[in-house]
């Protein structure tokens, strides 16, 4: 039911994550759009915690809501209207960071970014307004400092207090109703979906009491919905619990895929069935995300932006690969202060994202999404949607396959492969995309290609059934 992410069929959503909303419309115009991606994650609308006191502006203040008004550390809603008006214009849809099961953590109080007043002490938001009654209690949560502290029990995991963060109760129809008040009024504005920030501490029912208070898109049509669910067969909660509300986050996926590049053999078993993924129908997949690439939630053996050679052919196989709607990442530079908030200017203000000569972004901005070998793919993997995987290869650390006769894909880890493969496509002559056509492709009467790869920075060929008369 809310699978549909309403962007005419194509596959791929890029996370500009901590973008500004000025620089994420521009990207929308400049090259979202052209290089067939389906939309954006855009970091959390709504207002949140300014931390200045244990860490100056650390990147996870913004998932301490203090209340669903819509200016935060990206911009203010003029700025976000203008955003969402832009991108759907050029066919980039917007998905929201909706972080819902929690306001701000213990201990803290203030104003936020939007100006209004919270003592999370008191559970007092009167910016929303949310108070003391509307949280859970510790006669609902089964811990004995009110925390969440066992993986192993549901009501823990749901009815208590993430690492201090406030848990809202949404077994109440009000708390239900002030969450889908500020669905509604993204949707309004032209939204095309939510990604459910720590959904394994929502109970599934309590969240598809609040997706039944949602309006259809403009458009038509149900919200996209996908749900962060970090599932790694280790506590009692699983993905399949929250399937029918949309897709879940597959976390198990970012491990195989890294196991997978650095021992490239047994490719085809990145998705084996000996851990229990979740079904390719409902399953978002992604190599890193911004709090995985930190080093948090699935250890520090992940492929990210710090190793790009490895980083780029995992993430281009995920795109030519069959499984689940797919998530690229695109971050900042952070070294290895886990906390490090987005490139800023004294006052904090976080810095716009200048686009070079080269097509690579300035400021500190790392621009994953725009690496040809990344970018590049979406397109292929917009071609070959719905079809399946063919003439499998995958020896001498090099891998190729077909998706049905709409695309061909092949990868070597040592930068160099000559072969003549049978690619089951239509005779003819290809682009690859990889290098933007600088080379092609002669596919004969017989589907077979000579495929060579003489490249060291992007060792990848792929091409599509659009032939290159
Ligand atoms: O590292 C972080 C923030 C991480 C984070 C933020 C957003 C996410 O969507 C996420 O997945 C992780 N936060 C730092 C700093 C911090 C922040 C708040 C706080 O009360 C205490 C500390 C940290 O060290 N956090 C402890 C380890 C990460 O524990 C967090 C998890 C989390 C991690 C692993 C799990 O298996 C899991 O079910 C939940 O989810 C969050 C969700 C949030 O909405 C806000 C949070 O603060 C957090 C969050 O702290
Ligand atoms: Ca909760």
């Amino acid at each position: 039911l809310y699978t549909d992410p309403h962007c005419n069929g194509k596959q791929v959503i890029v996370h500009l994550f901590e973008w500004k909303w000025t620089d994420i419309a521009l990207e929308c115009e400049r090259f979202l759009a052209k290089k067939g991606y389906c939309g954006v994650q855009v970091s959390p609308v709504n207002e949140h915690v300014m931390v200045t006191k244990d860490y100056p502006r650390p990147w996870w203040e913004r998932y301490q809501p203090v209340s669903y008004k819509l200016t935060s550390r990206s911009g203010n809603e003029a700025e976000f209207i203008d955003m969402v008006q832009r991108c759907k214009k050029v066919g980039v849809r917007v998905f929201v960071d909706a972080v819902v099961n929690h306001m701000a953590g213990l201990g803290r109080t203030g104003t936020g970014t939007a100006g209004s007043t919270f003592n999370s002490d008191n559970y007092d938001f009167p910016g929303v307004p949310f108070s003391r009654q509307h949280f859970n209690t510790r006669a609902r949560c089964p811990s004995h400092d009110g925390n969440v502290n066992n993986y192993g029990d549901p009501n823990n995991v749901r009815n208590c207090n993430l690492v201090g963060l406030t848990d809202l109760d949404h077994s109440q129809e009000y708390v239900q109703d002030m969450i889908a008040a500020f669905f509604n009024h993204l949707i309004d504005i032209g939204v095309a979906g939510f990604r459910i920030d720590a959904a394994k501490h929502m109970w599934p029912k309590e969240i598809t009491a609040i997706q039944n208070k949602l309006k259809d898109l403009p458009e038509g049509g149900r919200p996209f919905f996908y749900h962060e669910v970090i599932d790694q067969n280790d506590g009692a909660i699983t993905t399949t619990e929250y399937t029918a509300l949309g897709y879940v986050t597959e976390f198990r996926y970012c491990q195989k895929i890294a196991w997978g590049i650095r021992n490239f053999g047994d490719l085809n078993n990145v998705v084996d069935y000996g851990w229990h993924m979740t079904p390719s129908a409902n399953a978002f997949v992604f190599v890193d995300n911004h709090d995985n690439q930190r080093g948090h939630g699935g250890g520090g053996n992940l492929l990210t932006h710090k190793t790009p050679r490895d980083y780029k052919m995992a993430v281009a196989f995920t795109l030519a690969y069959d499984y689940g709607f797919t998530r690229v990442m695109s971050s900042y530079e952070f070294g290895d202060d886990s906390s490090l908030g987005p490139p800023h200017s004294a006052d904090f203000t976080t810095k716009d994202v200048p686009i070079n000569s080269d097509g690579s972004c300035g400021n500190g901005w790392v621009c994953e999404h725009r690496w040809r070998a990344i970018a590049n793919m979406a397109a292929f993997r917009n071609a070959v949607a719905g079809t399946d995987k063919r003439k499998w290869h995958n020896e001498n650390e090099q891998v190729s396959f077909a998706r049905g006769n709409k695309g061909f894909f092949a990868m070597a880890k040592s930068g160099h492969m000559d072969a003549t493969l049978d690619t089951g496509l239509p005779a003819g002559e290809y682009c690859d995309l990889i290098s933007d056509c600088a080379q092609k492709i002669t596919v004969d009467g017989s589907g077979r290609a000579h495929i060579v790869i003489n490249n060291n920075d992007d060792p990848i060929v792929a091409f599509i059934a659009v032939p290159y008369n």
